[in-house]
């Protein structure tokens, strides 16, 4: 115990209580220790534990509240998850205090209780085989972009929970950087402690923040050099994973944030043993905060992309439900001048070991599986990111045999002018509109319906075609009319193969399709309802070569040179046609392959790739010149050339 402080000492009175009697074994509230970034003082939050169902029901009727978000949680927005039982757990709070960090970490246990029996639940070889099978079975399908699947370290202490979670907490304050929070909590059956990365949401005032993450340098065990970060940085697969879970994020910005959401960076997140990549995005706000957090669940570096679909690709390739991994730590704290009078921290439950009672330690972790994922680059990024936390709880070696930390990244490398250029020049490929403020044009009277075909892109187009000026609004595709009254029907993104008739979201969309076309009345559709149309259309449907899954490529629609961002795996093709046999649309087309970039004709346009996309520089111009054509009055664009 520390010299400077005593018993009665004001300042850490309440810490000074749990760290002795979680010494001697003596009943221990629930609490928690929190520790954020860049803050020289930590709070020791102690409360009564109340488990709800919902989001909706943490109890925020004045009091301070920390709730434990489990990952099953996502269920309330119609996605799958394993149900293991996992409770919402709300420490509400009744006493606090704030120490200073190095009081804390002084007063805290000094020799934390090792683990044992360190183990793996899926071997490194099974977690290679893992990550071909997502190459193969679910981007090679169509099923999306990016997949998180995660493994877990096992392993045993004797000691007791709340105990060993504040003398963990200590060495991770000690020796763990560039944590966006490093946190202990301890209820009854269930304690953490964690060194987290990352946010994944806050709304601070209204002001809605969120942290994507995606990118991992592993130093070498050696140490690492300004070398070795360039040659990170300047990593394709890296640099597209990154871009993947900000338009992810960006979903979500725009689904929770009417004008939208801008970012900031890149930046990098320098961690003991790794590096990462990391955007910040901005928006504002009137929604309560634990709805913000409803509509954002849960983050695509945790999950994948598409996220709702990613969920379901989740439940096919982990063995167990996720517990509290992926979820959040969610700090509600009372604000008078915020929505529903709370503001919201809520960072990811990454880098964190849970305890049970049984003396059960867990350490779950993941990584970002893209197209071109190296099976054995995933599995050492696995160990590198549970390194952090199982340093801390004793169950690797923190430094080799000279004392010298294990995996230490060279002073001043982040500073290196190679790596900032590099780091700068990633924006200059992306859509500015994301970075600039997005306010909306002139009002112009037309409604838009935009069908969600289960790909939340949706949401940044429904925000892009407010910013039109039309009057945008989003529909899930089993709640679409066959005969809608809009001037504009806009047919969404989807996973799947397109080809696939049999599953009922794919019929239903052709279904929309067909009949609006039956119409005549303005539509649009992108990427898999592009897809659909262009079958209509009497066109092939195949996989390419290879997914583009992320990916910027620059074509030529109809005559105007574009960049713009792909998320498939098929296309339609038309070899040697400029029309449709069907229907008699103008097809662009990649002159070498016959992929189709684009479809047109008198009220009706079709797109493969993402305008709405932050990897579509040229998007928001190309969208509005679809637009516009569709809904010209007389054929303006087809007109039988
Ligand atoms: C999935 C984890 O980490 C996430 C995945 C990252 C990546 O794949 O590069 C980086 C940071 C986190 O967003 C984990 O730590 O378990
Ligand atoms: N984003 C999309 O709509 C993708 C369409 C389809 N699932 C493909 O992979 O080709």
């Amino acid at each position: 115990m520390s010299e400077g402080t005593t018993p009665e000492d004001p300042m850490t009175r309440l810490l000074h209580r749990l760290v002795t009697d979680a010494a001697r074994d003596r009943p221990v509230p629930a609490f928690a220790l929190l520790h954020r970034e860049t803050d020289a003082h930590l709070d020791v939050l102690v409360g009564d534990v109340v488990d709800v169902d919902r989001l909706a029901d943490i109890p925020l009727d004045g009091e301070e509240v920390l709730a434990l978000v489990p990952f099953r949680q996502l269920r309330e927005r119609g996605f799958t998850a394993r149900d293991d039982g996992a409770p919402l757990r709300c420490l509400v709070v009744r006493e606090r205090e704030r120490v200073p960090v190095d009081l804390a970490v002084a007063l805290l246990p000094a020799t934390p209780p090792a683990v044992a029996d360190l183990a793996v639940d899926v071997a490194d070889d099974a977690y290679a085989e893992v990550v071909r099978r997502v190459i193969d079975d679910e981007i090679g399908r169509g099923e999306g972009a990016n997949f998180v699947i995660r493994r877990e370290f096992t392993g045993s202490t004797a000691a007791t929970p709340a105990h060993a979670v504040l003398a963990w907490m200590r060495e991770l304050l000690e020796h763990e950087h560039g944590a966006y929070w490093t946190f202990a909590v301890h209820t009854p059956g269930l304690s953490a402690v964690g060194a987290t990365p990352e946010r994944h949401v806050s709304s601070i005032g209204g002001v809605v923040a969120m942290n994507p993450i995606s990118g991992t340098f592993r130093h070498a065990a050696g140490g690492a050099s300004a070398d070795d970060l360039v040659a990170f940085l300047g990593d394709v697969k890296e640099r597209e994973e990154l871009v993947m879970v900000v338009d992810e994020e960006l979903k979500m910005m725009s689904a929770v944030c009417p004008d939208g959401g801008r970012m900031r960076g890149p930046f990098l997140k320098r961690m003991s043993r790794l590096t990462h990549t990391e955007y910040l995005l901005e928006g504002t706000t009137g929604l309560d905060p634990r709805e913000v957090l409803r509509r954002t669940m849960f983050a695509p570096t945790v999950t994948g992309s598409p996220m709702g679909n990613a969920c379901t690709v989740i439940a096919r390739h982990e063995p167990t439900g996720r517990g509290y991994y992926a979820g959040v730590l969610a700090r509600f704290t009372p604000a008078p001048a915020s929505p529903s009078g709370y503001d919201l921290d809520a960072p990811i439950l990454i880098r964190t070991a849970y305890l049970d009672d049984a003396g059960r330690v867990r350490v779950p972790v993941g990584a970002t599986l893209v197209r071109h994922s190296d099976p054995a680059g995933e599995v050492a990024e696995t160990h590198a990111k549970a390194a952090g936390v199982l340093g801390a709880i004793g169950a690797i070696p923190r430094s080799d045999a000279s004392g010298t930390p294990i995996g230490a990244l060279a002073a001043g490398a982040t500073d290196d002018p190679r790596a900032t250029a590099l780091l700068a020049d990633r924006n200059r490929t992306l859509a500015a509109f994301w970075s600039t403020p997005q306010r909306a044009r002139q009002p112009r009277e037309v409604s838009a319906l935009v069908i969600d075909a289960g790909d939340d892109f949706t949401t940044m187009l429904a925000h892009q075609l407010r910013h039109l000026g039309l009057d945008a609004r989003v529909v899930p595709w089993h709640e679409a009319p066959v005969v809608a009254s809009d001037e504009l029907v806009v047919f969404g993104p989807g996973p799947g193969d397109p080809r696939n008739s049999t599953d009922p979201r794919i019929a239903r969309l052709r279904e929309l399709v067909a009949a609006r076309l039956e119409q005549r009345r303005p539509m649009l559709a992108v990427c898999l309802s592009h897809q659909l149309l262009a079958h209509l259309a009497g066109l092939p449907l195949e996989p390419l070569p290879a997914p583009r899954q992320g990916l910027q490529l620059h074509v030529d629609v109809f005559g105007e040179p574009a960049a713009v961002g792909f998320y498939n795996t098929f296309t339609a093709v038309a070899p040697d046609r400029s029309i449709t046999p069907e229907l008699g649309l103008e097809v662009a087309a990649d002159p070498s392959t016959g992929a189709i970039i684009a479809l047109r004709g008198a009220s009706v346009a079709s797109i493969q790739g993402h305008l709405e996309s932050v990897l579509s520089p040229d998007g928001l111009a190309l969208l509005e010149r679809l637009v516009e054509g569709v809904l010209a009055p007389a054929p303006l664009v087809w007109s039988g050339r």
